[in-house]
């Protein structure tokens, strides 16, 4: 164990056909042999912006404009600790090189599973993969309504919806699923369904999102369909302890509520903010904020390293 971690400036360098910039790490180097996102280490007095531009010139002869953080990890390697600072960057002038002797690749999101990337990165491919948004559907008094509103999202261009739907029992909310799932897979969108894995499974459900109680109660192997390639599990957290539940899962993403009072549960009090930005830095998984959230607060939750916002009232 290692305490003291190394700041790591690092660039998700996107093109404008949504291909990613990986470059592979020198054999003698740390982590050497793996394929790596452009980067290196923060030096003293360097902001960790500054250090990216300078990186990416050093590396690549490329120069960058850093858009926005991605995500946060904090990673022991047991020899050495790093705290990857990842950042997006969709807007670079220069064509790249690698000016260090190595190898770079443009590649697509879906080819980055097939690189051997350092263990720290694995939530950075999720990161990378998962939209800023994760709607969730809200009141509906019938089939037509439902399915129109979940067209009209899908067309707006969210990707990522959980169907919610708490005051029908399970056999109708499998029902209704089971069509809806057909719509947003039609349509390029991932519908995240709630209820027991097995269900949802058997269902051809591809994303279960947990709630609290179930992240208490299921097992690893309960859950084992869920992590399979092209799956996604997601869980609701409220504190530490359900974070560590959720990454002991190997959940691909978390909503962290309640942000700020909301309609939907009126009686529970907001997380103060100093905890909510504390459970955001320490998790490694990507994280959604929820809890009357507004698409005006998205860079906010960029800064502190959140993957973006999750909502009913922001779009249903
Ligand atoms: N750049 C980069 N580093 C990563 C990634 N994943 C990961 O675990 N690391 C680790 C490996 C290293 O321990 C550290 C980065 O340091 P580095 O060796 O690139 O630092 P540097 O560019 O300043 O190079 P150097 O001259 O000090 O060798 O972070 C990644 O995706 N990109
Ligand atoms: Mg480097």
């Amino acid at each position: 164990m290692v305490s003291k971690s190394v700041h790591v400036a690092v660039a998700v360098i996107v093109n404008t056909s949504g291909e990613v910039l990986i470059a592979k790490r020198a054999s003698h180097q740390h982590q050497g042999d793996k394929w790596e996102f452009p980067g290196g280490k923060v030096e003293s007095g360097e902001e960790v912006t500054e250090a990216l531009v300078r990186e990416c010139q050093e590396e690549l002869n490329i120069t960058v404009k850093p858009s926005r953080r991605l995500i946060a990890i904090t990673h022991d390697y047991g020899d050495k600790c790093v705290m990857l600072d990842v950042w997006y960057v969709d807007h670079l002038s220069g064509q790249p090189v690698g000016l260090e002797g190595q190898p770079i690749r443009w590649v697509t999101m879906d080819e980055l599973w097939s690189y051997t990337f350092p263990s720290a990165n694995k939530p950075i491919i999720h990161a990378i993969q998962l939209p800023s948004e994760y709607v969730i559907t809200g009141d509906f008094i019938d089939y037509d309504e439902l399915f129109s509103k979940v067209r009209r999202i899908i067309d707006q261009g969210h990707r990522l919806i959980q169907f919610r739907a708490p005051q029908l029992g399970e056999k109708d909310y499998l029902a209704i699923a089971s069509e809806l799932l057909l719509f947003c897979e039609a349509a390029g969108c991932r519908l995240m369904l709630k209820g027991s894995p097995q269900s949802v499974y058997q269902l051809g459900g591809k994303g279960l999102h947990l709630t609290a109680q179930q992240l208490k109660q299921v097992t690893a192997i309960d859950i084992e369909s869920f992590k399979q390639p092209g799956y996604l599990l997601a869980a609701s957290c409220h504190n530490e302890e359900e974070i560590t539940l959720a990454e002991q899962l190997g959940a691909d993403l978390i909503t962290l509520s309640p942000i700020n009072y909301t309609q939907s549960h009126p009686t529970l009090m907001p997380l103060p903010d100093e905890e909510r930005d504390l459970l955001t830095h320490k998790t490694t998984i990507p994280v959604y904020w929820l809890g009357g959230m507004s698409k005006d607060q998205l860079p906010q939750t960029w800064y502190q390293g959140a993957q973006g916002i999750a909502s009913i009232r922001a779009y249903w």
